[in-house]
C-alpha cells in the first residue's frame, strides 16, 4: 500500500520517531553519566541511600537506552487512533514491541511508542466495531470511538509496508470482519512452521488478547482446538503479567509435557522478554519437591485393570488412602509414649506433655510432629543438666561435680537410645509401607480399582528400584504430609501447557506451589491421548481442585496453524460432542490419502512425498508413526534408503531438543510442535480402530500439518477416515 495518501507522512513520521529515538538514547546516556557523578558525590557524603537511588536510575536507564537501541531499525508495527468519550480529537497511538518515550513524561504526547502489553494498547488489538475500551490498573476504564486501526511492515528503518482497517468506513458499509481478509495475519500464517514457535505480538487476535490481559490472580482455563494458539496466547500473557505485575521471572513456570517441548517454545520466550522463565516438566518438578530422583519406569499400562490402577493413583481419592495411612500410624506412636522419669525421678515428662507436642498445630506433617516432641524431649533434658551444672558452678551445697558429670552421662546415654527407634518415615519406605497397608485401603475401598493389583504392581515397580509416572503425584503429596513443602520454592503464576495431560492430584500438588492459586492452563480435552493419566473433564479441576478459586475459562476454535482443507479433514476425526475447528486460510491443496501395497512402497512414496514437499517449499516435514518403535525403524530405514536427505532427526522419549528439517516421531511426541508438511506413515484400520483413543492420536497427529498433508495406509485405510 505504498500508493497510500498518507504513505509519505507515515514515512516521515517513521523517520522522525528514530530521530527522537536516538535523541532519547543520548539523553539517557547523558543522565546516566552525571548519575555516576552524583553517586560518587553520595558516597562521599556517606548517604549511601541516595547514592543506592542514583545506581538503581542508573541501571534501569541503561536497560531502557539499550531496549530502545534494539527498536531503532523497527520502533513499531502499528497505529491506531481513538477517541476518549467527551473528547474532541482523536489521539494517534503506536504500538511496538518496546515503549519509547522521553526522560520526563508530561503528557502522553511525550510517548512515542507503547509497548505491546501497555493497558492501551489493547484498543489496537481489539477494536473492530469501532468501540473500544481499556482499563488501567483495573480501576479506571477509558471508553471512546476508534476510526483507523493500522499496521506497518518496517525493515532497516525503512517503511516498507502498510495496510489498514478504516473501522469508520467499514461499519457504514456493513461489511464484515473476515479473518482471512486481514492481510498481516495471513502472511503471517503462510510463513512456514520454521524451528521453533513464534511471537505473534503483531498479529495477535481479539478474542486472544483478551485471555493474554486477564487478571494474575486466578485460575485461566484455555480450551481450545488444535493449532488455535493455545501455546501462544499462555505464553505470551506470561510476557504481560511480567511486564504489568512487575514479577520476578524466576517466581513464574512453565510446566510443560517434555523436553522437546520446551525447546521448541525456547526461541519465542526471548522474543517476548520471559527468557528468565522457569521451565520444567512435572517429573523434573515432583524430584525438586521429593529431594529424591528415583528413575522411573518407562512401562505404559498394557491392561484396562492396570490403566484403571494408574488413573486411580492421580485422583484426590488417593489422598484419603495417605491421611489414614498416617494417622494410623501417628496414633500407634502416640499410644506407646510412656512418661519419662529421669536423674533419680528429678525430672519428669508425663505423657500429656509430650502428646501436646505431638498433636500441636493443624497441618503439621508427620515427621515434624515427631521432630517437635523430639526437640522438646532433647530440650528438657540437657536443660536440666545444665541447670545443675550451673547451680555446681555457683557452689550450692546440694549440687556437686561428680553428680553433675553423672547426670551429664545419664542425659547423653538417654537422648541416644531413646530416639533409636523412632518411627520417622523415609519417603519411598513411606510410600512401600502405604502400598502394603491393607486396612487403610479397606477404609476408603477405592471403586473400580483392583486395589490387590494396585498394591502387587507398585510393589514389584519400588523393588526394581523404580517409580512410574503415575506415582510420582501421591508421592509428591505424601511428601507433603511427611515432612512439608517448605524445600519448594512458591511460584508467582504457573502455566500448564497440555494441561489435559495433568491429573488432579497433579493439580492438586501445583496448587501447593502457588503463592495466590494464580494458573493460565492451556489444553484440548480431545487430545487426552493418554488412555492412563490426564483429566476427565475441565469440569472435573474446577469442582476437586480450584473450587475455591477464581476461575475463567476460555474456549478458542479459530485454527490458526492449519490450511482449511487439513481442518475439514480433522474435524472429521475430532470426538463427537467435542467443538469443531474453525479455518482461517485456504491453501488451495487437498490432503492426499494414499494405500501402499507393503511397506517398501510405503518407504519409497515417504521419500519421494518429502522430496515433493520440499519443492513446495516446505522447510520442516513431520512424519509420523502410532508407535515410538516404528519411529526409530522409519528413520533407520531413510537413514540407508535415502541419504541424500539432509537434517533427517528421530523424536525419542529422552530426547531433550527438536532440530527442525524432516523430523520422524512418534505422535505421542510430536504433540505441540507443528510441520509446515506432515506425512501420517500409516493410517491403515490396524493402528486406527474406531477407538476413542486411536481417535484422539489421529486427529493430533493430521493437525500438526499447517500446508501439506499426505497421508500413507498399508492395508485398509482407518475407518476413522472414511
Ligand atoms: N494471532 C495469531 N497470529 C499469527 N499466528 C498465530 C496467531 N495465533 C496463533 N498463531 C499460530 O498458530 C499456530 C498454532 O499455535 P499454537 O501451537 O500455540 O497452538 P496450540 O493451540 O497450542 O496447538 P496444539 O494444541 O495443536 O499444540 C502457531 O504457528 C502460531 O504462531
Amino acid at each position: 500500500m505504498s500508493n497510500h495518501p498518507d504513505f509519505p507522512a507515515e514515512q516521515q513520521h517513521l523517520a522522525d520517531t528514530i530521530e527522537a529515538m536516538k535523541q532519547i538514547i543520548k539523553d539517557l546516556e547523558n543522565d546516566m553519566d552525571d548519575r555516576v557523578h552524583r553517586i560518587n558525590q553520595s558516597l562521599s557524603k556517606k548517604d549511601e541511600v541516595s547514592a543506592y537511588v542514583h545506581s538503581l536510575m542508573k541501571s534501569d536507564h541503561a536497560i531502557k537506552a539499550s531496549d530502545i537501541a534494539k527498536a531503532l531499525d523497527n520502533p513499531y508495527f502499528g497505529r491506531v487512533d481513538f477517541r476518549e468519550d467527551g473528547a474532541e480529537e482523536f489521539d494517534q497511538y503506536y504500538i511496538g514491541r518496546t515503549k519509547v518515550a522521553k526522560l520526563d513524561i508530561e503528557s502522553v504526547k511525550d510517548i512515542l511508542v507503547f509497548d505491546w502489553r501497555d493497558p492501551v494498547s489493547t484498543i489496537f488489538y481489539e477494536a473492530q466495531d469501532g468501540r473500544a475500551s481499556y482499563e488501567v490498573l483495573d480501576r479506571y476504564t477509558y471508553t471512546g470511538d476508534v476510526k483507523l486501526k493500522r499496521q506497518y511492515k518496517i525493515e532497516d528503518g525503512q517503511l516498507i509496508s502498510m495496510s489498514e482497517d478504516n473501522i469508520l468506513s467499514k461499519l457504514m458499509s456493513r461489511q464484515q470482519e473476515s479473518l482471512i481478509a486481514d492481510p498481516f495475519l495471513l502472511e503471517r500464517l503462510l510463513k512456514g512452521a520454521g524451528d521453533r514457535l513464534k511471537d505473534i505480538v503483531t498479529s495477535i487476535r481479539s478474542e486472544q488478547n483478551q485471555i493474554i490481559r486477564e487478571p494474575l490472580n486466578q485460575v485461566t482455563i484455555i480450551q481450545g482446538v488444535a493449532g488455535s494458539g493455545k501455546s501462544t496466547i499462555g505464553l505470551h500473557r506470561l510476557s504481560y503479567l511480567l511486564y504489568n505485575e512487575k514479577l520476578n521471572p524466576a517466581k513464574l513456570v512453565i510446566v510443560a509435557p517434555n523436553k522437546i517441548f520446551l525447546d521448541y517454545i525456547s526461541d519465542l520466550l526471548p522474543e517476548i522478554d520471559a527468557q528468565d522463565v522457569k521451565q520444567t516438566t512435572f517429573p523434573d518438578l515432583a524430584a525438586a519437591i521429593m529431594q529424591i530422583e528415583p528413575d522411573i519406569s518407562q512401562a505404559i499400562a498394557d491392561s484396562e485393570p492396570l490403566a484403571t490402577v494408574a488413573r486411580w493413583k492421580g485422583t484426590p481419592e488417593f489422598i484419603k488412602v495417605m491421611e489414614i495411612f498416617l494417622d494410623k500410624r501417628l496414633e500407634k506412636f502416640c499410644l506407646k509414649l510412656k512418661e519419662i522419669s529421669l536423674f533419680e525421678g528429678q525430672l519428669i515428662i508425663n505423657r500429656e506433655q509430650q502428646l501436646e507436642k505431638v498433636v500441636e498445630g493443624a497441618s503439621v506433617p508427620y515427621n515434624e510432629r515427631l521432630r517437635s516432641l523430639q526437640k522438646y524431649i532433647r530440650f528438657r533434658v540437657r536443660n536440666f543438666v545444665e541447670v545443675y551444672e550451673a547451680r555446681v558452678k555457683r557452689g550450692e551445697a546440694r549440687a556437686d561435680e561428680k553428680t553433675a558429670a553423672r547426670y551429664a552421662a545419664e542425659g547423653d546415654k538417654f537422648i541416644e537410645q531413646h530416639f533409636a527407634k523412632w518411627p520417622f518415615l523415609g519417603l519411598l519406605d513411606g510410600y512401600a509401607e502405604l502400598i502394603q497397608d491393607k486396612q487403610s485401603w479397606r477404609k476408603v475401598k477405592p471403586y473400580g480399582v483392583d486395589v490387590e493389583l494396585l498394591s502387587a504392581h507398585t510393589q514389584t515397580t519400588l523393588a526394581a528400584g523404580l517409580v512410574e509416572r503415575d506415582d510420582l503425584a501421591p508421592l509428591c503429596y505424601l511428601k507433603l504430609l511427611l515432612d512439608g513443602l517448605t524445600h519448594v520454592e512458591k511460584f508467582d503464576h504457573i502455566a500448564v501447557d497440555e494441561g489435559q495431560d495433568i491429573n488432579l492430584l497433579e493439580y492438586i500438588v501445583l496448587s501447593r506451589l502457588s503463592r495466590n492459586t494464580s494458573f493460565t492452563i492451556m489444553g484440548d480435552m480431545s487430545q487426552a491421548i493418554h488412555t492412563d493419566r490426564g483429566l476427565t473433564s475441565w469440569q472435573a479441576l474446577l469442582k476437586d481442585v480450584f473450587d475455591e478459586a477464581k476461575c475463567r475459562y476460555y474456549e478458542v476454535n479459530f485454527s490458526y496453524r492449519s490450511a482449511k482443507e487439513i481442518v475439514d479433514l480433522f474435524n472429521k476425526v475430532i470426538p463427537s460432542g467435542r467443538s469443531k475447528a474453525i479455518p482461517v486460510y485456504e491453501i488451495g491443496r487437498k490432503p492426499v490419502i494414499e494405500q501402499a501395497p507393503s511397506a517398501m512402497t510405503a518407504l519409497t512414496r515417504t521419500i519421494e512425498t518429502i522430496e515433493e514437499f520440499q519443492k513446495l517449499g516446505c522447510k520442516s516435514i513431520g512424519i509420523l508413526t502410532k508407535l515410538e518403535a516404528d519411529s526409530q525403524k522409519l528413520y533407520e530405514g531413510l537413514q540407508s534408503a535415502a541419504p541424500h536427505l539432509t537434517n533427517l532427526n528421530v523424536i525419542t522419549a529422552s530426547a531433550l531438543s527438536y532440530h527442525g528439517g524432516i523430523t520422524v516421531a512418534p505422535i505421542i511426541l510430536a504433540k505441540g510442535l507443528e510441520f509446515d508438511g506432515v506425512i501420517i506413515w500409516n493410517a491403515s484400520d490396524k493402528k486406527f480402530t474406531s477407538d476413542f483413543y486411536d481417535a484422539k492420536l489421529l486427529y493430533v497427529a493430521l493437525s500438526r500439518a499447517m500446508y501439506y498433508l499426505h497421508i500413507l495406509h498399508q492395508g485398509r485405510l482407518t475407518p476413522l477416515l472414511k
